[in-house]
C-alpha cells in the first residue's frame, strides 16, 4: 500500500490518542510471563513483533518464524536455549537472516547450551535444542547489541545458578539494559549493575501481580515531531505516559524542549505543547542510548529547516534496514543536503522541500513514520505505508485523526 499525505487544513493541531504499549517492555513480560505463569499484562502492544514474540513463546519445536522483529528473534534464542524439551530452528525475514546474532549464540554455547547455524555461521536461521543450564559466568562484547544482554538476563532467573555477565567494550543502549532489571526488580528477582558485571539471582516463584506496560515512547516521537513542525499553541495529548519510565526515549521530552516542545505530564497523560520557534540553529546530540528516535529527529530537523550533527548511531546499521543509508537515500530525495558516516549523521539546513516526492521504506516501520509529519510542511507519499504494524498498527489512523489527509493510492 503507497499513501499520499496532504497537509492539514489549519497546521493548529489539537488532538488526543492514545498510544498503544511499549513493544520492549511488552516483549519482556511476554517473556516473563512464559517463564512465571502467574504474572498478568495490561496494555500489551498491539504490534506484529508483540504478536510473533507470544505465539513463539507457545511453540515447542518446528519452526519458529518472528519476521522481522529483532527483540523477539534474540530474547526467543535465549528462551529456547534455556528451556529443556523444546526443539526449534527460529527464523525471520529476509532482512532478519542479515542481523547478527554470533554475540549472543556464541555466549550461549560457553554457558552449554546446544545451537547451531542452519545456513550462514553467525546469523539466523539457528537450530536450537532446549537444555538444562547450570554454568553461570560468561562475558560478551556490549557494543553490538544490547538485546543480546537482555535476552541472557531475561532467562537467568529460570536458571539453576543465575547468571553473571562480564561487559566487555562500551555498552551500547544502556537504558534497554537497565528496562530489563527494573522489570526483573519489580517481580522480586535479585539482581546487579556494577560497572562491566551484571549479576542476576535464580527464583523458582514469583507472587502472583500484574505488570502494567507504559505506551511506547519510540511511536510517541512521531507526535512529538509533529509538534515541532506545527503552529505555536498547538496541543497533542498522549496517554498512557509516566515520568519516571523505563524507557530510554522518554528522553524526548529533553530533545523537543530545543524544537519549541513543552511536554506536560497530567496523571497518565503527557501534552505535547508547540510554545515556541527553536532557538537554536543546530541540534546536536549523542542518540547511543536512544537509537530508535534517530531517524524521527533527523527529519523534524528538515522539517525545521534547521541543522544537526547525531552521534551515537553506530547500531543504526544493522536495525531493520541500514538507516543510515536509508535516510541519507531518501532525505536527499526531498532536497536535503546530508552526509552520514557508519555513526554519525550531518545535515545542512534546507533551504527548500521538495513536494510529491516518493519515500521509500525499506521493511523499515520507523522510515515510515519518521517522515510522515512532513506532510505539515508539503505533499508527499510513503511506499509500502503498511510497514507501520511493526511496532504501530494504529498509525495511519492517528495520522487521519491529526488532521493529516491520508490517502491510500
Ligand atoms: O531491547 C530492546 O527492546 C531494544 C533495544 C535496542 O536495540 P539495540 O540494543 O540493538 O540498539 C532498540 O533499538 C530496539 O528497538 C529495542
Ligand atoms: C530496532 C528496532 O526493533 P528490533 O531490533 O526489535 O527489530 C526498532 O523497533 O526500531
Amino acid at each position: 500500500m503507497k499513501v499520499h499525505l496532504t497537509p492539514p487544513e489549519s497546521n493548529h493541531i489539537l488532538a488526543n490518542i492514545k498510544v498503544t504499549g511499549s513493544k520492549s517492555e511488552s516483549n519482556r513480560i511476554l517473556l516473563l510471563q512464559a517463564l512465571y505463569s502467574n504474572i498478568k499484562i495490561e496494555n500489551v502492544s498491539n504490534s506484529d513483533d508483540a504478536q510473533v514474540m507470544a505465539k513463539g513463546l507457545a511453540m515447542v519445536d518446528g519452526v519458529v518464524d518472528i519476521h522481522h522483529a529483532g527483540t523477539a528473534m534474540r530474547f526467543l534464542t535465549a528462551y529456547f536455549a534455556t528451556q529443556e524439551g523444546k526443539d526449534v530452528v527460529l527464523t525471520g525475514s529476509q532482512r532478519m537472516t542479515e542481523r547478527p546474532i554470533k554475540v549472543l549464540v556464541a555466549a550461549l554455547k560457553e554457558l552449554g547450551a546446544e545451537i547451531s547455524y542452519v545456513k550462514n555461521e553467525g546469523y539466523p536461521p539457528i537450530k536450537i535444542t532446549g537444555k538444562k543450564i547450570t554454568k553461570n559466568k560468561v562475558s560478551l562484547p556490549a557494543n553490538i547489541s544490547s538485546q543480546y544482554i537482555s535476552a541472557l538476563l531475561l532467562t537467568a532467573p529460570s536458571l539453576e545458578n543465575g547468571i553473571a555477565l562480564e561487559l566487555i567494550g562500551k555498552i551500547t543502549s544502556v537504558p534497554y539494559i537497565k528496562m530489563t532489571l527494573a522489570l526483573l526488580t519489580q517481580l522480586g528477582i535479585e539482581n546487579s549493575f556494577e560497572g562491566n558485571s551484571i549479576k542476576v539471582s535464580p527464583k523458582k516463584a514469583v507472587e502472583n501481580q500484574t505488570l502494567i506496560v507504559e505506551s511506547d515512547w519510540s511511536s510517541a516521537s512521531y507526535f512529538y515531531s509533529i509538534a515541532a513542525l506545527s503552529e505555536i499553541g498547538s496541543k497533542i495529548g498522549l496517554s498512557s505516559y509516566k515520568h519516571d519510565s523505563l524507557q530510554g526515549d522518554s528522553v524526548l521530552a529533553e530533545v523537543y524542549k530545543e524544537f519549541g516542545v513543552d511536554t506536560v505530564f497530567i496523571n497518565n497523560k503527557i501534552e505535547l505543547h508547540k510554545v515556541k520557534e527553536p532557538q537554536i540553529k543546530t541540534l546536536e546530540w549523542d542518540l547511543a542510548n536512544a537509537p530508535d528516535i534517530a531517524q524521527t529527529i533527523a527529519v523534524t530537523c528538515f522539517g525545521l529547516q534547521m541543522s544537526c550533527h547525531l552521534t551515537g548511531l553506530h547500531t543504526l546499521k544493522i536495525k531493520e534496514t541500514d538507516r543510515l543509508e536509508a535516510l541519507d537515500v531518501e532525505l536527499s530525495k526531498l532536497g536535503a543536503s546530508i552526509s552520514v558516516t557508519d555513526k554519525t549523521l550531518t545535515l545542512n539546513a534546507a533551504t527548500s522541500i521538495n513536494a510529491d516526492v516518493a519515500i521509500a521504506t525499506y521493511n523499515d516501520h520507523r522510515m515510515a513514520m519518521a517522515f510522515a509529519p512532513l506532510a505539515l510542511k508539503t505533499t508527499i507519499y510513503i511506499n509500502d505505508a503498511e510497514v507501520v504494524s511493526k511496532s504501530f498498527p494504529d498509525f495511519w489512523t492517528d495520522m487521519a485523526t491529526l488532521g493529516i489527509g491520508v490517502h491510500e493510492q
